[in-house]
């Protein structure tokens, strides 16, 4: 793309615009926001076929090639590309399936201005879109052999279809019967600080002397997998976690008593005395700081296991959402498309000049209820076909 800006032809005044080449078979839509462009390109042809961002900005004349978080949509054949604030485009993608055709490329949500920070280059991030009210993850925490280990996994058998576990990294050593990207990813402190520079975790730690950290990656394939995902990790992480723009409900976790919690920590047999009593002065610290008021949307005294467990259950079903459909069963989007904004409402155009054709469909993207944002998926998108919707078409689409 050498040092040239790109050039925004089309409707300028709706910031995005799509060039396609059709010997390359390359296609690029450009956004403008601020000094910035950002431009997100993709290839049609089968064997090349990609998806990538550039940034470009107006104020040095220099391009960027930023530093992308999060899961990449998968290369479609098209897409179409509009601003819906100044923080986000949305992404649609022609000839995908349903589940798989609203992304959002982040530029500068609150999660991207930490890492772009951390990371010291242009950040990017992406975040799939999906339908509906999507139950939230779970973040539990608690001190060290408390049960929580227990709890989760008594929960990730009885429904291994509805929960997924976040497998996070950790440079302690592996206990005798734990495996590797089961348990744990371990890992090489060196490594992980390095990871963290560059931007992979959502969240780490310093707990009982080693390094603990939630990378995107483990939350994303979890979502990805279309599961519920629960972290297990110390109060501290909690607290970035929730500062994050992950939506999450946060549990913790409480012993009877502290006798109990030093009893079932020795029982264990994992760790060393001199372990040991690092974790239990460690212990009183979470606890204090568990059951203070505004982390922790419930807390759960784990006594009796069984009863903790049913407890467990019944406080994550009340926050499961219902069964609704929140798009329609034709819902497709054709390489020949347009797409307006109004408000909160995107109008999608399909078929030729998306008004003419007796295949010509549109659909209705309602963005009011947007929740979450990377890292994870964006929640809360509600799609209805038909219409008439009175918005004027004058877009872009492939042609
Ligand atoms: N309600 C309970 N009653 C008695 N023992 C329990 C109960 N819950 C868990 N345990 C036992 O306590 C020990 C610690 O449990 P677990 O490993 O699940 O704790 P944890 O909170 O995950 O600890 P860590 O944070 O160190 O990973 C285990 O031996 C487990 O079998
Ligand atoms: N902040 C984070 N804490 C984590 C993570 N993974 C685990 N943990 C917490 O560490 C302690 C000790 O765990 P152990 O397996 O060594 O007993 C425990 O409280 C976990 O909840 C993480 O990714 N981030």
């Amino acid at each position: 793309m050498g040092e040239e800006a790109p050039e925004l032809i089309g409707n300028t005044d709706r910031n995005s615009v799509l060039g396609y080449d059709p010997e390359s078979k390359d296609y690029s839509s450009s956004i403008a926001i601020g000094d910035k462009i950002y431009v997100v390109g993709g290839s049609d042809d089968d064997a090349n076929a990609s998806i990538s961002v550039k940034v470009f900005d107006k104020l040095n004349g220099k391009w960027s090639n930023p530093t992308v978080l999060g899961t990449k949509p998968t290369p479609s054949k098209g897409h179409s590309a509009i601003l819906i604030n100044k923080e986000q485009i949305l992404i649609i993608k022609s000839d995908s399936s349903p589940d798989d055709c609203i992304w959002f490329l982040e530029v500068d949500t609150q999660f991207v201005k930490q890492q772009r920070q951390l990371v010291g280059t242009e950040v990017v991030a992406w975040s799939k879109g999906i339908t509906g009210d999507a139950p939230k993850p779970i973040v539990i925490s608690g001190p060290s052999g408390v049960g929580k280990g227990t709890l989760i996994a008594k929960l990730m058998k009885e429904y291994p279809t509805t929960f997924g576990f976040s497998v996070s990294h950790t440079t302690r050593a592996p206990r005798e019967k734990e495996v590797n990207g089961v348990h744990y990813h371990f890992t090489e402190r060196n490594i992980m600080e390095k990871d963290i520079r560059d931007g992979k975790f959502l969240e780490t730690a310093a707990v009982h002397g080693n390094l603990y950290g939630t990378s995107i990656e483990a939350v994303e394939a979890v979502t990805n997998a279309g599961k519920r995902c629960i972290l297990d990790i110390d109060v501290q992480g909690a607290r970035s976690v929730r500062a994050s723009s992950l939506e999450a409900i946060f549990i913790f976790i409480c012993p009877p008593s502290f006798e109990e919690l030093e009893k079932r920590l020795r029982s264990r047999g994992t760790e060393t005395e001199e372990q040991v009593q690092k974790r239990l002065r460690n212990a009183k610290a979470e606890l204090d700081q568990g059951t203070s008021p505004g982390l922790f949307d419930h807390i759960l005294v784990n006594g009796d296991l069984e009863t903790c467990y049913e407890n467990l259950k019944k406080l994550l079903a009340l926050e499961e959402c219902t069964d609704v459909s929140y798009q329609p069963d034709n819902f497709k989007v054709p390489l020949c498309h347009s797409v307006t904004k109004k408000d909160h409402k995107v109008l999608i155009h399909c078929g030729n000049n998306g008004l003419e054709s007796e295949t010509a469909r549109t659909f209705m993207l309602d963005l009011s209820l947007l929740k979450g944002s990377a890292p994870g998926r964006t929640r809360g998108l509600y799609i209805s076909a038909g219409g008439p919707f009175t918005e004027n078409v004058n877009g872009m689409g492939q042609v």
